[in-house]
């Protein structure tokens, strides 16, 4: 199946996911010069319930932080948005790991909070409409909470509870973002997010990073991959609009 080595990685995976090569997909290069300010959007409200944080989980691809979305708890921008899961990608060395990049910058790693629309009726129904998703994006989050989580979840199928967290907490202070229509960046690429990506990085240890690569894309019993480079590079703007909600 899909991942991210020379076989069957991102430029493999339009064999299976046509999609790869649509009018929509993400990540892509946000250039801050030429997105255009938008007075209409709204700030980002953002109001997670540490309550609903459930488990973390290796998933082979990454590591994501499970929350219990039957009830409403956060609502990031227009609609209800409810957050399912949050995860990261991260490089073999600080120099990438980012999938969004901003004026060609690459960031050593990235955030993404995954959230569904709940005028849909589950998760993976919203997840093929255009309105479905939303995932809020930000580059070089503090993270050491969930770093210290990794040792029990080191490989493939690996996962642990993890309750009372606050995904706040791993955001910048400013939630000024560029918006755009965009995909899923691993498989199936569905073309139903509103991606909101944060302008302002907070910074993230070299220590931190090597915490990120101690995982396994593998499982027990298989021959050890770390797991790493687990990014999708850049896609074709293809004439979509990036708006900012900032000056
Ligand atoms: C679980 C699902 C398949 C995979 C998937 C989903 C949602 C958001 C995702 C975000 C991802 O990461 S990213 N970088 O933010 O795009 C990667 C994969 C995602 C749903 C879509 C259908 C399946 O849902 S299901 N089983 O039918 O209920
Ligand atoms: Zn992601």
């Amino acid at each position: 199946s899909w991942g991210y080595a020379p076989h069957n990685g991102p430029d493999k995976w339009v064999q299976n996911f046509p999609i790869a090569d649509g009018p929509r997909q993400s990540p892509i290069d946000i250039v801050p010069g030429q997105a255009r300010y938008d007075a209409g959007l709204k700030p980002l409200t953002l109001k997670y319930d540490p309550g609903t944080s459930n488990g973390i989980l290796n998933n082979g691809h990454s590591f994501q932080v499970d929350f219990v979305d039957d009830t409403d708890r956060s609502s990031p921008i227009t609609g209800t948005y409810r957050l399912k899961q949050f995860h990261f990608h991260w490089g073999a060395s600080d120099d990438r790991g980012s999938e969004h990049t901003v004026g060609g910058t690459k960031y050593p790693c990235e955030l993404h909070l995954v959230h569904w629309n709940t005028k849909y009726p589950s998760f993976g129904d919203a997840a093929s409409k255009p309105d479905g998703l939303a995932v809020l994006g930000a580059a070089n989050p503090q993270l050491q909470t969930v770093l210290d989580a990794l040792g029990a979840i080191k490989t493939k199928g690996k996962q642990t509870t993890f309750p009372n967290f606050d995904p706040t907490i791993l955001l910048p202070g400013a939630l000024d973002y560029w918006t755009y229509d965009g995909s899923l960046t691993t498989p199936p690429l569905l073309e139903s997010v509103t991606w909101i990506v944060l302008r302002d990085p907070i910074s993230v240890s070299p220590a931190q990073m090597a915490q990120f690569r101690g995982l396994l894309f593998t499982g027990d019993g298989e021959a050890p991959c770390c797991m790493q480079d687990n990014y999708r590079p850049p896609q074709p703007l293809k004439g979509r609009p990036v708006r900012a909600s900032f000056k």
